[in-house]
């Protein structure tokens, strides 16, 4: 396909999205299956396109004067692609597919509008309800830090120190030249693609296939870090989900761990046994039922709470999800937390024992809010030092991490553009 019919599928995908209110990914999955002529670069490119409109959809709407899906799309070529209009119109010439182009006036619209002049919630790319839940939660920097969650990605790795090395699996993924990560000791990264380019298909190849690495974002292995997990301690990883968080756990007490995974929806344990056997993590015991971790019961060292929440720390990622979340969605959400935080204390070894919150949101009703009306419900609990948490367990890493000091202690928030993550929370309580 040339870049006409590309520009054309990406309006029409947007279009599909927007009439039935459907993820991204469901939507360019039919798309393509339906247009099965279409090569996968042609589709990586549609997909970046797609991608790269819903996360600066507001902002480029308004520099364009125009929020069509079609001018959006070539706001996305200019801004995201860094073509010049100049090199679009000539692609152009003659491609029957091209959508109309933007017109000079437009263009210099585009080029001259000064987005410090727009509203709020344009400049930081987010829907109006969220200007007040994000300026309470991010602070007096909330545009640029909610603006950052605009990005594209990179695509993180975290190497299995029960196989490899960093330099071990740096060298086995040498030909994509991955860079150690800033913050985890664990991690490598490969930066965020450019123009209509792809990330490898890291799952094909032999390092990820013989366990040495798994794709887990930085903030998710600098959560898991914080765990403090030890060899020879009885861990419950209560929201184990597919199991990025337990293979890390697993990794870090080097296998003498009797490490507990469950989850309450079973079916989104499946993919944890295939990824336990690669990562070669003998010390884990998967439940699919609660009556099964009664034994446990006031027994563990550490229970981590890798909890449900709106996702609103990844929306580099899942850039559909900020314009699809409403404030009914985060109640329901606070609700499954308090529960899910509720049951998880009951696990809690007294004396001691640490309870780990952790959510992929910036939003502090899903964070400090919660850890908050935690504490009033369970006295028992108090609040760590997140900081002295930090130091302890990423001694080597700079402490660029939002601290957000509550009652009796401190837990952390990570976004993008403090610490070149995936938003995250982190606090961590001891039972008394
Ligand atoms: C953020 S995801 C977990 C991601 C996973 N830990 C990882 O690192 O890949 C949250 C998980 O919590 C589970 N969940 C929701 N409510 C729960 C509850 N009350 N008890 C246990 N798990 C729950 C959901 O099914 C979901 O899989």
């Amino acid at each position: 396909m040339r870049l006409g019919g590309r520009l054309a599928a990406a309006i029409e995908v947007l279009e599909d999205i927007a009439k039935r209110h459907r993820p991204v990914a469901d939507a360019l999955k039919d798309w393509g299956l339906s247009h099965r002529f279409a090569g996968s670069g042609d589709r990586s490119a549609i997909g970046n396109l797609v991608y790269d409109v819903l996360r600066r959809k507001r902002s480029f709407g308004w520099r364009m004067g125009n929020d069509s899906n079609r001018a959006l799309v070539f706001a996305a070529l200019v801004e995201s692609w860094r073509l010049a209009p100049d090199g679009i119109a000539a692609a152009l010439e003659d491609d029957r597919f091209a959508p109309k182009l933007p017109g000079e006036a437009e263009w210099t619209r585009f080029a001259q509008a000064d987005l410090g002049k727009a509203p709020p919630a344009v400049q930081a790319d987010v829907p109006d309800w969220l200007v007040g839940e994000l300026e309470a939660s991010l602070g007096a920097d909330w545009i640029a830090e909610a603006a950052a969650l605009g990005d594209r990605p990179p695509l993180d790795l975290r190497v299995n120190t029960l196989l490899a090395d960093r330099a071990k699996a740096s060298a086995a993924l040498a030909e994509f030249a991955p860079a150690p990560t800033r913050l985890s000791p664990l991690g490598l990264r490969l930066p965020p693609i450019e123009g209509a380019g792809r990330h490898p298909n890291i799952q094909a190849e032999a390092a990820f296939q013989t366990g040495l690495v798994e794709v887990q974002d930085e903030g998710s292995q600098l959560a898991a870090l914080l765990v403090g997990a030890r060899p020879g301690e009885t861990l419950l990883d209560l929201c184990a989900g597919a199991g990025g968080k337990t293979l890390a756990l697993a990794a870090a007490t080097g296998g003498e761990g009797h490490l507990h995974a469950f989850d309450a929806d079973r079916r989104r344990l499946a993919p944890i046994y295939d990824r336990l056997r690669r990562a070669e993590a003998r010390d884990v015991a998967v439940h699919g039922r609660m009556e099964d971790l009664a034994p446990l019961e006031a027994k563990a060292d550490r229970v981590v709470v890798d909890a449900p929440c709106t996702g609103a720390g990844t929306w580099r990622r899942r850039p559909d999800a900020k314009w699809r979340l409403s404030s009914q969605a985060v109640e329901k959400r606070i609700a499954e937390q308090d529960a899910v935080l509720d049951t998880a204390s009951r696990f809690v070894r007294p004396g001691g024992g640490r309870l780990a919150f952790i959510t992929c949101s910036v939003l502090a009703r899903e964070n400090t809010a919660r850890v908050e009306a935690f504490l009033r419900r369970h006295p028992d609990f108090a609040l760590e030092d997140g900081g002295a948490n930090w130091r302890e367990h990423l001694p080597e890493a700079p402490e660029d991490v939002h601290l957000r000091p509550l009652e009796g202690g401190t837990a952390l928030l990570l976004t993008p553009r403090r610490s070149g993550t995936d938003g995250f929370f982190f606090a961590r309580l001891v039972r008394r």
